[in-house]
């Protein structure tokens, strides 16, 4: 996406769009991060997670700042059950591990979350121009330099599993906040959609969820609950969830999400002023 972005904006906010008013998802190539940039930084996520959980509980996940980490511990309302997973939410400011517990973390994935800010920027310019708003109007409402804001990195790790019939690695659910860059790796498939928010119910169940394929490369860009409110309900937050196979055996699986959300002091409101 970064290639070329400034003269193919107005191709690019199109197709976007499109994407975004109906399946609520949708795919980046060309984006300006390389699949070695991503395979190291799942290589650092990965090292992270196999420390001692007495070491990954140095930073236990707050409830206050939604930062750390934590195991087994998100629960769905749509399932009632943990999420089979655990997760490390990080912020620049938040605390991180030190070189002595993974070398090199700290400096490399700081240089990726520059990089997703930059992606994201270039999404959220095409979505406000999309609708109606000045071309900054959302990277504003998210600047990552206000004291407010609210965007997070999460490193998730799905633990491998068999005949899984009855667990979530993560129940269905949309996302809260704007805007999801999610990376994935080749062969750790699980991520489904359910395009359109025709959901019978709040949550979804019964609906019919499509498989997203795993990739190394590509990023999976969704919307979140509160891009949709921002858009007047003309972008859609999808349901999505993701699973292990019922029976026979599931690889680990390891993503990267990357939250865009509004910062705490902003107010949310769309072109209809409604
Ligand atoms: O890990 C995934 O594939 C999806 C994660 C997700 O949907 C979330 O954390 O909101
Ligand atoms: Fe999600």
């Amino acid at each position: 996406m970064s290639i070329d972005f400034e003269s193919r904006k107005e191709e690019i906010t199109k197709e976007l769009l499109a994407a975004a008013e109906t399946a609520g998802f949708f795919s980046l190539v060309d984006h300006g991060i390389t699949v070695e940039e991503i395979n190291n930084q799942f290589a650092l996520s990965k090292a992270f997670f196999d420390l001692p959980q007495e070491v990954k509980a140095r930073i236990p996940h707050s409830l206050e700042t939604n930062n750390g980490w934590e195991y087994k511990s998100q629960i769905r309302p749509s399932t009632g059950v943990p999420d089979q997973k655990e997760s490390f939410w990080l912020q620049r400011d938040s605390e991180w591990p030190s070189d002595e517990d993974v070398l090199g973390f700290s400096a490399a994935t700081k240089s990726f979350i520059s990089k997703c800010e930059v992606i994201s920027k270039q999404v959220l310019a095409c979505l406000s121009i999309a609708l109606g708003f000045p071309e900054d109007h959302l990277n504003e409402a998210m600047d990552v330099n206000a004291p407010d804001n609210l965007t997070q990195m999460r490193m998730i790790h799905y633990m491998a599993s068999e005949n899984a019939v009855g667990t979530w690695r993560a129940g269905n659910h949309t996302d809260v906040g704007c805007l999801t860059l999610l990376f994935q790796r080749d062969g750790e498939d699980g991520l489904e959609v359910c395009p359109g928010r025709e959901t019978h119910t709040d949550s979804s169940i019964g609906d019919k969820f499509s498989p997203i394929p795993a990739k190394t490369g590509p990023i999976v860009v969704n919307i979140g609950d509160m891009l949709m409110a921002w858009s007047d309900d003309r972008l859609k937050a999808n349901f999505h969830r993701v699973r292990a196979k019922c029976e026979g055996k599931s690889p680990d699986r390891y993503t990267i999400a990357y939250f865009n959300t509004g910062r705490r002091n902003v107010v949310m409101q769309g072109p209809l002023k409604k």
